[in-house]
């Protein structure tokens, strides 16, 4: 069962004492309660479609309405199983590594990523694109393995420099290599659809690290990503 006064958030930061190596690293710095997994899917959506009826009522909408009785099922269960569902290590995918046979030792770049992410702030979309890279040690990742990486870090209220982050540390992890990149480019509605609403503008954020922190393997990324 949920404990409900357990409501302090615990970040890497401070420490993850109980929890499995697996949990820590796949919520990396994302504020979550200790008790985050303790219920099941099941319990949330069922919690949530609750919730989420009171949001509708107190916004005067008419849940008898045919078009809008199932729809905080609807939110409910794509909450949980879809735009949420990497807050839970379970979910967490499983790279495939392959030896390195052909000893390919330059640069991999997988550009023009989808990321579909949501802001922590307004629970509103962060869309955009993420360009990943590495170099071997050894070891190379099947493809697809890279866009379900920022998929998985993207489902979860986010923000984008930790969402460049997740995404970098997973790739370390995965690899086992220090030398990766990854820029996220990505518009915010909250800022484009409410507030200062500026429909053009978008955010990047990069992570260098291991021999992308040298200059001419950093530029040699950027102009890959940018040919
Ligand atoms: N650094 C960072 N800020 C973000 C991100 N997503 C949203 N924000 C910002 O978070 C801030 C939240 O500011 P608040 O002043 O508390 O919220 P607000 O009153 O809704 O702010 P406005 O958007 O300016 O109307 C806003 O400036 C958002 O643009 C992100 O990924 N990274
Ligand atoms: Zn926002």
């Amino acid at each position: 069962m949920i404990n409900n006064n357990a409501v302090n958030h615990l970040t890497i930061e401070q420490g993850i004492t109980d929890f499995e190596h697996e949990h820590y690293n796949a919520a990396f710095n994302t504020p979550i309660r200790p008790d985050a997994f303790e219920m099941d899917d099941d319990t949330k959506m069922e919690m949530i479609a609750k919730h989420f009826k009171g949001i509708m009522q107190v916004l005067g909408m008419d849940l008898n309405d045919d078009s809008l009785k199932d729809t905080p099922k609807r939110v409910a269960k794509m909450y949980v199983k879809e735009i949420f569902s990497g807050l839970n290590p379970a979910n967490k995918p499983e790279p495939t590594l392959f030896k390195n046979p052909f000893q390919y030792k330059q640069m991999l770049v997988e550009r023009n990523i989808a990321v579909f992410s949501n802001c922590e702030h307004h629970f509103v979309p962060i869309v955009g694109k993420a360009h990943v890279a590495y170099i071997s040690n050894g070891h190379v990742i099947g493809l697809s393995k890279l866009n379900r990486i920022v998929q998985y870090c993207s489902q979860r209220p986010q923000v984008q420099e930790r969402l460049t982050m997740q995404i970098a540390n997973m790739l370390k992890e995965a690899l086992g290599t220090e030398d990766v990149a990854v820029i996220v480019d990505a518009h915010h509605h909250c800022v484009s659809s409410r507030g200062i609403r500026d429909a053009g503008s978008t955010t990047l954020t990069a992570e260098y690290s291991g021999q992308f922190l040298v200059t001419e393997t950093k530029n040699e990324f950027l102009k890959h990503i940018a040919s």
